[in-house]
């Protein structure tokens, strides 16, 4: 049988991984249809919505929507129409850490992926090429197709595909324009080839087959997590070095400079900050604790588990070091916190470190003003009751505060704190920030994005991750 032409396709999951992806498609391959489908109505209505407020924010993303919504790429409810239309279906639901049951706090909770493979079961009448887009732990593929298999209707056949993603969000368009690689997972079968050549071929709209790899479908699951874990773990090491140099007046800059140079390490993502956070790297990186736990190769689920224990001590020493500075206590202080989401260029704040931070500070009866350019107050609201169990929102929000600017939320404050690192943040006026401050006025830099010197020069008080120096 030759490989199927995709002429459309349908995207179950209309999130962070669902929509940009398949709004890249469709720009990209203008003779293929694109639905991308959800059951959540309300950000269906925002894809839709007629002034483009598009449900995430994500740089270059509504050039991409405006171009191609309505002419190949639409956004819809009706999951059971698109899944029948085509011939092709991503699967890229979420899946989060498990809150309860076998694997609580580890695994990968995966009834969203299950429940839409019932989907397409239940409804596909017509041959369907099925790629897992979601991140799951290896051998998830198996089961998509024993679900698949058990419910196939009299001349239909189901292909799987594992086809991880790699963007990294505030950089989504961007690298699925340029991917440094596409990754197809298959079955080493005729059939598990086919399938991999018809989404091989969607690719080659834009991807140099040179960067399209082709494996087997347990190598292709493995690689999302291997990458992910990897990535982390460049970053705790960083960390771990930053409380090295702070005890030792070494410069985590100068030391990150100095290994990266090595042609074999290479300078991305050794920079210190007070940790990680993003839907994905904990939650991978428990995944693979957990796979490597069930596998019983308990030395291996440790070593990737320190990675996350070294992440919660950077944020915990983050913290620490705001109290001990600040004259051992920080009750009663008031503390502008700059940045909400997990990094810049981005409205996410799943696991944001600044959650974290504020937590923290609200254990200890500080009060806390935040700014953040994208992150809507709601979801701060929203995250905040999370985090802290013991307080109610009333209660938080007598110590929390949201201001409209970052110049506003440092006004009359003792300390600011830098959380995410905005561009905004490195080029706001500190004269003018350090006028309207409560003296000694403190700045604390978990993002290292300001200019210490100059910072002191004005006045300021001033602690910067990885760096030893006294203030
Ligand atoms: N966010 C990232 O940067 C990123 C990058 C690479 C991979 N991933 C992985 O991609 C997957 C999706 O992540 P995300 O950030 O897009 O998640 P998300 O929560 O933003 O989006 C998932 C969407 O799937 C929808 N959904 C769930 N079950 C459904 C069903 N049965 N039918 C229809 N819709 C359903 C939800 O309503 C939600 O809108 C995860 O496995 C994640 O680990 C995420
Ligand atoms: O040197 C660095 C680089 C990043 N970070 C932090 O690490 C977190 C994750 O950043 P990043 O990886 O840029 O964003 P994500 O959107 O989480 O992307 C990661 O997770 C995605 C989901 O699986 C993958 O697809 C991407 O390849 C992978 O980079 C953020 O809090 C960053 O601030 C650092 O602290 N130091």
């Amino acid at each position: 049988m030759a490989p199927v032409t995709v002429k459309k396709i349908c995207c179950i999951g209309a999130g962070y991984v669902g929509g940009p992806t398949c709004a890249v498609i469709a720009l990209k391959c203008p003779h293929i249809q694109v639905t991308i489908v959800d059951l959540n109505q309300a950000r269906i209505d925002a894809w839709n919505s007629p002034d483009f407020q598009l449900p995430i924010y994500e740089p270059g993303l509504e050039d991409v929507v405006r171009a191609c919504r309505g002419r190949n790429l639409f956004f819809s409810t009706n999951v059971d129409k698109a899944i029948q239309e085509s011939e092709l279906i991503f699967v890229s639901v979420n899946t989060p850490t498990k809150k309860s049951g076998v694997g609580a706090g580890f695994g990968a909770d995966l009834h969203y992926v299950e429940s839409a493979t019932r989907r397409i079961a239940a409804v596909a009448n017509s041959s369907k090429i099925v790629v897992e887009k979601s991140t799951v732990p290896c051998r998830t593929a198996e089961s998509m197709r024993t679900i698949l298999e058990a419910n196939c209707k009299p001349g239909c056949r189901f292909d799987i595909l594992s086809n991880p993603e790699f963007l990294a969000e505030g950089t989504a368009i961007a690298d699925l324009f340029s991917p440094d690689r596409v990754l197809i997972g298959s079955l080493q079968t005729q059939e598990g080839k086919d399938a991999c050549a018809a989404l091989a071929s969607v690719y080659a709209n834009w991807v140099p087959t040179a960067r399209i790899l082709t494996v087997g479908l347990w190598s292709s699951e493995l690689s999302k997590l291997a990458a992910n874990a990897m990535l982390a773990q460049r970053i705790s090491s960083i960390n771990a070095l930053s409380a090295i140099c702070e005890a030792t007046g070494a410069n985590i800059d100068e030391v990150a400079h100095a290994v990266g140079y090595d042609s074999r390490v290479g300078p991305k993502f050794l920079r210190a900050s007070v940790g990680f956070g993003g839907s994905c790297f904990q939650k991978d990186i428990l995944n693979l604790v957990y796979l490597s736990e069930s596998l019983h190769l308990p030395e291996v689920a440790a070593y990737w588990r320190q990675v996350v224990e070294m992440n919660e001590y950077q944020k915990r020493r983050f913290s620490k070091t705001v109290v001990d500075t600040l004259f051992n206590t920080i009750t009663g202080k008031h503390i502008a916190v700059l940045g909400f989401a997990f990094k810049a260029d981005t409205g996410d704040t799943r696991e944001s470190p600044a959650i974290t931070l504020i937590r923290d500070f609200l254990a200890e009866r500080a009060y806390v003003t935040v700014y953040d350019p994208k992150v809507e107050a709601e979801q701060i609201w929203q995250d905040l009751t999370e985090a802290c169990p013991d307080l109610t929102l009333e209660q938080i929000k007598k110590q929390v505060t949201l201001a409209p600017s970052a110049l506003e939320a440092c006004k009359q404050k003792e300390a600011v704190v830098i959380a995410t690192e905005w561009k905004e943040f490195r080029e706001i006026s500190w004269q003018t920030v350090y006028n309207d401050m409560t003296k000694p006025a403190f700045v604390f830099d978990g993002r290292l994005i300001v200019d210490a010197d100059k910072l002191r020069e004005i006045g300021f008080k001033v602690k910067v991750i990885g760096r030893g120096e006294r203030i």
